[in-house]
C-alpha cells in the first residue's frame, strides 16, 4: 500500500464519470430553479433586486442585446478637446500592464487619481448610466450597475494601433470617441455578432454586451484616443476590489475565448 504522499495523484485528470454525474446533475436542477425563477420574476427591473436583474440579464444577452448601441454626442465637441488638452499635458500616469492578455496603452480614471480626470466617472453615470441601465434591464437610482474599470487608450499609427478579437470580463462594455474623427484614419470597433464595425463621431459612444467578440481597428495614420469602460453589477465591483486588495492581483478583464 501506499503511503499518503505516494498516492497517483494527476491534477489534470478528468473527473471520474460518477463525479461528472453528480456535477451534472447538479447543473441541470440550478438550470431548471433559475428557469422557474425567471418566470415568477416581474417584468420591471425597477421591482427586481439586483441579483434578479443580473439573472434576467444573463438569460437575455444571447437573444436580446446582439446589436452594439449607438449613442451620439454623449460628450460635446468642446468637452473631448478639453480632456484631450488635459491629456497631452500627462507627463506620467500612461500605462501599459493594466489588461495583461490584451494590453493598451492608457490612463485609468478614478475619483482620487490626481490627474485631474476623475470627473468623467460622474458624467458616465449622469449620461450613460440612465440609458444603459434602462436597455439592460438595470436599476439606475439603486445604482445596480458601477465600473470595475475605466480609462483612456492612446493608439497612434507609430505605436499600438488597436486591439486584436477578444471579450470583457464583466457585463458589458462601452468606448466613446475622445478625438476628432478626422484626427485619425482607419480606427472603429469591429464586432462579431454583426460582423460589421462601428464608426464613432468626436462625443458619440457605443456600449455593447461585453461577451460580443469584438477588437479595435488598426489606425494607418494618426491617433486615436478612447474612453473604455468595463460594467458589472455593484457587488460584482465590491467583491472584485476586496479580492484584488487581499490577493495584490488584479482580474484579467480581456479574454480571447474564440
Ligand atoms: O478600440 C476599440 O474600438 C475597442 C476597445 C476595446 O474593446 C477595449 O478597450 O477593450
Ligand atoms: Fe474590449
Amino acid at each position: 500500500m501506499k503511503g499518503a504522499e505516494e498516492v497517483d495523484f494527476n491534477p489534470f485528470d478528468d473527473f471520474s464519470s460518477d463525479e461528472e454525474s453528480i456535477i451534472n446533475e447538479r447543473r441541470v436542477r440550478m438550470q431548471s430553479a433559475a428557469k422557474s425563477k425567471l418566470t415568477q420574476l416581474s417584468d420591471s427591473p425597477l421591482e427586481r433586486t439586483l441579483q434578479e436583474n443580473r439573472l434576467v440579464f444573463n438569460s437575455r444577452r444571447l437573444d436580446s442585446f446582439q446589436t452594439p448601441q449607438k449613442i451620439q454626442h454623449l460628450f460635446s465637441f468642446e468637452e473631448c478637446s478639453n480632456i484631450l488638452k488635459q491629456c497631452s499635458e500627462l507627463n506620467s500616469g500612461w500605462t501599459t500592464a493594466r489588461h495583461s492578455a490584451f494590453p493598451t496603452t492608457d490612463i485609468p480614471i478614478r475619483k482620487d487619481n490626481n490627474n485631474n480626470l476623475g470627473y468623467l466617472i460622474d458624467w458616465l453615470y449622469e449620461r450613460l448610466f440612465p440609458q444603459m441601465s434602462s436597455y439592460y434591464g438595470f436599476h439606475y437610482t439603486r445604482r445596480d450597475l458601477d465600473f470595475r474599470d475605466v480609462f483612456i487608450v492612446k493608439y497612434a499609427a507609430d505605436a499600438q494601433r488597436g486591439l486584436k478579437l477578444h471579450t470583457d470580463g464583466c457585463l458589458m462594455s462601452f468606448n466613446l470617441l475622445i478625438s476628432h474623427q478626422d484626427d485619425f484614419q482607419g480606427g472603429g470597433t469591429y464586432f462579431e455578432s454583426i460582423d460589421n464595425d462601428v464608426q464613432l463621431n468626436q462625443g458619440d459612444c457605443v456600449f455593447h454586451d461585453a461577451r460580443i467578440m469584438h477588437r479595435g481597428i488598426d489606425i494607418t495614420q494618426g491617433e486615436r484616443y478612447i474612453l473604455v469602460g468595463f460594467v458589472d453589477t455593484i457587488d460584482t465591483v465590491i467583491k472584485d476590489k476586496r479580492a484584488a486588495e487581499l490577493t495584490g492581483k488584479k482580474t484579467n478583464l480581456r479574454i480571447n475565448n474564440s
